[in-house]
């Protein structure tokens, strides 16, 4: 939208125009089913998905290409992993451990299993919003079939300490899933170092397209389909795929893999100045979660003293997210900061604000101006 800075790159990313470009021949000339064996129209498209798979695997440092399964997206990636291990493993290992900061479709996920018989220990986070390994350590049993960590929260951008979390698993027998929609092509993910068994990703919070992600499983992990049909994906999900999408993801990761180092030393400046500048306006502001452990493109702050909501009503000029409502899609406030045990006034005066690729130092120093000129309105200054 004309003259709003764009900062909830979170919730989605720009396409990158490079991504866009690889995309466009899928959608016009390059028009094949990759299943189509018999002709070149299906060897090009399959040809463009064997690239893109690889692309990601790279990113990941899986040890082979066809570990990575194309999804919908993240949600689906998530409810693959859980719903296909409960249904493979449940029989001997039915119960399931999670964190109370997951993203819904992990959450919900786990509480349909739960319906249909398995158990689940959902593990609370300490006040800076990271899993004790004390507390996970207690919740896992050798009754355990997964254990499900997010690598990068999506409200507070916490970085949870996945390699221990994964050892600490698999010393009980459990497998280990990682929700990485939110550190994919951010923070270094190495599959193999950290033993992650299964990993979902998705396209649209790294600059590829939206409808697309995918599941890294590693070898051997034996999984349910839940989408039952054609045998595309090695049979693991069925359904004709989606060649401009799996290339559009494909260069987002490879783009993200060749920019990781320099745009985390950008965004981390950005971060700074942007954090800084608001503690000078408004010096009681807080910053919810661990400001160690974290992705540096998110701040989740809260202003105390301040009606979150009149606040937010004075920064229409940046597209944002409320930590209040918005983000956790509840009245009541999100439930995120809730597992914090924020008091009241600050999860209600919080805000998330997303930087990235397409940030630029300019667009900082206007939102900064946004912020003075809201704060003065409120009197705050
Ligand atoms: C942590 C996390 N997991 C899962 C998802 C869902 O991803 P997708 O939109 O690809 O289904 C999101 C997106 O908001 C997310 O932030």
């Amino acid at each position: 939208m004309a003259n709003s800075i764009y900062l909830d790159n979170q919730a989605t990313t720009p396409l990158d125009p490079a991504v866009l470009e690889v995309m466009l021949p899928f959608l016009t000339s390059k028009f094949g089913n990759p299943h189509s064996a018999s002709h070149a129209y299906g060897w090009e498209t399959e040809a463009a998905i064997d690239v893109a798979r690889a692309q990601v695997s790279s990113l990941i440092k899986a040890q082979e290409p066809n570990e990575i399964y194309f999804t919908s997206g993240a949600t689906e990636a998530n409810n693959l992993a859980i719903k296909g291990t409960m249904q493979a493993y449940g029989r001997e290992r039915p119960h399931m451990v999670t964190v109370n900061t997951e993203h819904k479709c992990v959450l919900e996920t786990m509480r349909y299993c739960e319906s249909m018989g398995f158990s689940l220990t959902v593990v609370p986070v300490n006040a800076k919003g990271l899993v004790e390994i004390d507390s996970l350590e207690k919740a896992i049993t050798n009754k355990t079939a997964i254990v499900s960590v997010m690598a990068v929260q999506n409200e507070i951008g916490t970085i949870q300490d996945i390699k221990t979390i994964a050892t600490l698993a698999h010393s009980k027998g459990a497998l280990f899933h990682t929700d990485a929609a939110q550190g994919f092509g951010k923070i270094p993910l190495d599959v193999q170092d950290m033993t992650i068994d299964l990993m979902s990703i998705s396209g649209h919070k790294i600059y590829g397209p939206k409808g697309v992600g995918a599941l890294y499983v590693k070898k051997g992990v034996r999984l349910v389909s839940q989408i039952h049909g054609g045998t595309q994906e090695d049979g693991l999900r069925a359904g004709t795929q989606a060649p401009a999408l799996c290339a559009g993801l494909g260069m987002a990761a490879s783009l993200a893999e060749t920019s990781m180092i320099t745009e985390h030393t950008r965004i981390r400046h950005l971060q700074e100045t942007l954090l800084n500048a608001l503690i000078n306006l408004y010096p009681p502001l807080v910053v919810n979660g661990s400001l160690d452990e974290r992705w540096v493109g998110n701040l989740n702050i809260s202003f105390p003293g301040i009606n979150g909501d009149r606040l937010i009503a004075n920064l229409r000029a940046i597209a944002l997210s409320s930590g209040s409502a918005c983000s956790s899609g509840s009245a009541t406030g999100s439930f995120v900061l809730k597992a914090l045990d924020l008091p009241k006034e600050l999860i209600s005066s919080s805000l998330r604000l997303g930087i990235g690729r397409f940030t630029t130092e300019e667009d900082i120093q206007i939102a900064i101006e946004h912020f003075k000129s809201a704060l003065e309105k409120l009197g705050k200054l």
